[in-house]
């Protein structure tokens, strides 16, 4: 439990966070598409508005130039500066009342976009001036306009070309109703009808005007916000911008806004993200963006175009996004606690699986152990015979380690070969469908043997054996109590000797080998005599001890084959095999002679007392188409029974 705990809450930390990343991972592109999409609509919508500005700007300028052309052809304006001597120190154009001045102040006054006219000569002086009531700009001394930079521009330049004094930092000023009104000039050549160069007109475009038209036309957004900046920077207009709301004519755009202006300056046309705001953007240069227009060449001095004229908006953000796409925000409120709960519910299920896992996997480990350390072996065997998996227990006995039985070893090798047949009879049956059971010795590595039964069945798959399945019991300590039950059976408790039984059953064994080998047997039984007065005289115990010692002796005085047993109280007969009836006389005289001249001391109360045994034995042979002992026992009891009778401590012969 103490590890499966964070396993949980891990697995539960997982289900919760997975989904999360997956959703938003999976939503994230779509809905960032959605986001390009408008800002694909804002970067449309600020290109359209960029083009209505960019066409007022171009209509002012071109309206302008045509205005200049229009005039400097006018053919009085011709006669004008042929037919008069230019006008002297003190005497200016404003106080010229012939109809042309009266024309020009009209026209000026009617088209609010010119701040004023002027007409120069070859020389620079100035001729003409409209509106009458403009004060000459204070740098002009005397009304020469003869080193202005329109003045040089435009003297230079061929009929229909237009001389655009460079806007921005240049702008000049001049003042208008007391205020100083920022200009542009604007300058063409004036020929005669004999091209002969005659002088130059000078148009003075009012800028505040030019950007107000600007505002008002690129302002269909209310929240659509103008730039205009001429090629260093230069601010161009009345107002500032979204994030430079101070700026002014002039101010220095590029310093305040550094980086917008790298990008700006060094492309021709694009869109940059300034914020929360996207800035639409192109080059203007009025010196070849001119249509509509009689205009030949534009010339302009200085570096300040082409400009940059923009337009920003504002950029639509994820939580607006979110705000208007309610139902994307369900859908994905839904997904999520949809993944989550399959998310909790597979960190739930797989802790669950994880659980039976462990549990199964220790009902596996106790299954192995109990197999391995069964107190029985167990095997495996394949259709060959040969060992496909054995246990512990079995592979300790066997004295082999597991990489040398599996796979390698044939079971029936390590059977004895007098126990090969009964194993062989056994996996027959076992490999045929039947249970099997064979009882066998196994042969150890280190040469022991060792008694065991197997008894195994077969797994069978579609009918065909694949493997036996054996239990082998060790046999060993059942044999070694049964042969010690056989013996306790078999064996007289008080002396050690073999009992009667033992003898009746022996004495088949040895009456077949008599008759095999064709050698004698015989029989002697013995009877101590007066044995009840021992046990009178001296006590139970006593009567034991004579039991004992008698046997004793009479042991050391048979050969190995010989066979002495109890038959009764204080009767014992010795089965003598290949022996004649007249050697066994002989073994009974040897006997009898021992005992009679053997004294046996006991002790009774407190003290060691000697007695003196004898005892009476009948002998008999054995027949040997006899098949049991009954026959001889009864000879030899007969003749035991003569001896007592005839005076005990004797041997009677019973034919
Ligand atoms: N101490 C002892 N006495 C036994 C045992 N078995 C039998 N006896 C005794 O042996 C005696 C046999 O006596 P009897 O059959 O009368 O014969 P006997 O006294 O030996 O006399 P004879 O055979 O005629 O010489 C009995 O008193 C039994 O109680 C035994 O295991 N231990």
């Amino acid at each position: 439990m103490r590890s499966t705990s964070p396993r949980l809450y891990l697995r539960l930390l997982l289900a919760a966070t997975l989904p999360l990343i997956l959703v938003t991972s999976t939503l994230f592109p779509v809905l960032d598409m959605h986001m390009e999409t408008r800002l694909d609509g804002v970067r449309d919508e600020a290109k359209g508005i960029l083009r209505v500005g960019e066409e007022a700007l171009v209509r002012e300028i071109n309206e302008t130039l045509n205005y200049a052309l229009a005039i400097a052809e006018m053919p009085t304006l011709q006669q004008r500066l042929e037919g008069n001597l230019p006008v002297g120190e003190g005497a200016v154009s404003s106080r010229d009342p012939t109809q042309l001045s009266v024309f020009l102040n009209a026209f000026i006054n009617h088209t609010p976009r010119y701040s004023k006219l002027v007409l120069i000569d070859n020389e620079g002086n100035e001729m003409l001036r409209a509106p009458q009531d403009t004060d000459a700009e204070p740098h002009l001394g005397r009304h020469n306009h003869a080193h202005t930079d329109y003045f040089k521009g435009a003297s230079k330049l061929f009929p229909r070309d237009i001389y655009l004094s460079p806007p921005g930092r240049n702008l000049q000023y001049e003042m208008a109703s007391g205020e100083a009104i920022p200009v542009v000039n604007v300058a063409t050549p004036i020929f005669n009808s004999q091209r002969e160069r005659k002088g130059v007109v000078l148009l003075s475009l009012n800028w505040q005007h030019l950007t107000q038209s600007l505002y008002q036309s690129m302002q269909v957004n209310p929240q659509a916000k103008v730039l205009l900046v001429d090629a260093q920077g230069g601010w161009l207009l009345t107002r500032g911008t979204h994030q430079l709301p101070d700026l002014s004519f002039g101010d220095d755009y590029a310093n305040a806004a550094p980086d917008p202006w790298s990008l700006l300056s060094g492309t021709l046309e694009g869109d940059i993200r300034l914020d929360d705001r996207m800035l639409y953007f192109q080059t203007e240069d009025v010196r070849t963006k001119f249509y509509n227009s009689l205009a030949g060449r534009i010339f302009s001095t200085g570096d300040t175009l082409p400009w940059v004229m923009g337009v920003t908006l504002p950029t639509p953000s994820w939580r607006s996004l979110l705000k208007e796409e309610t139902s994307v925000l369900w859908f994905l409120g839904l997904l999520y606690v949809t993944a989550v709960a399959f998310g909790v519910y597979w960190a739930f299920s797989s802790h669950q699986q994880h659980k039976l896992r462990q549990n199964a996997q220790q009902q596996a480990a106790e299954v192995r152990s109990l197999y391995e350390g069964a107190p029985c072996g167990y095997h495996s065997l394949n259709a060959d015979g040969i060992v496909i998996k054995m246990n512990r227990t079995e592979r300790r006995w066997l004295g082999f380690d597991a990489d040398e039985v599996v796979g390698q070893l044939r079971y029936r090798d390590v059977i004895s070969p007098d126990t090969q047949d009964a194993f062989d009879v056994a996996f027959a049956q076992v490999v045929a469908g039947q249970p099997g059971e064979a009882e066998c010795t196994l042969l150890t590595r280190h040469g022991d043997q060792r008694h065991v039964v197997i008894q195994a069945s077969g797994y069978r798959r579609h009918g065909r054996f694949i493997y036996s399945r054996a239990t082998v019991f060790d046999l060993t300590e059942r044999k070694q109590l049964e042969e010690k039950l056989l013996a306790q059976a078999m064996t007289d408790p008080l002396t050690g000797v073999f009992n009667r039984r033992y003898l009746q059953s022996q004495a088949t064994n040895e009456i077949s080998r008599g008759l095999r080998s064709n050698t004698p047997l015989s029989l002697i039984t013995i009877d101590i005599d007066h044995f009840k007065r021992i046990n009178d005289e001296y006590g139970h115990d006593a009567g034991d001890e004579v039991l004992k010692r008698l046997t004793t002796v009479v042991s050391g005085l048979l050969r190995q084959e010989d066979l002495l047993c109890r038959v009764g109280g204080e009767e014992f007969a010795i089965l003598l095999p290949n022996t004649a009836i007249s050697q066994a006389e002989q073994i009974a005289e040897r006997i009898r002679t021992t005992i009679d001249t053997h004294e046996v001391t006991i002790e009774h109360e407190g003290d060691h007392q000697t007695l003196h045994i004898t005892a009476s034995f009948g002998v008999t042979h054995v027949e040997l188409n006899e098949t049991t002992l009954k026959a001889a026992l009864k000879r030899a009891d007969k003749g035991l029974y003569e001896a007592k009778e005839t005076g005990r401590n004797r041997i009677v012969v019973s034919h």
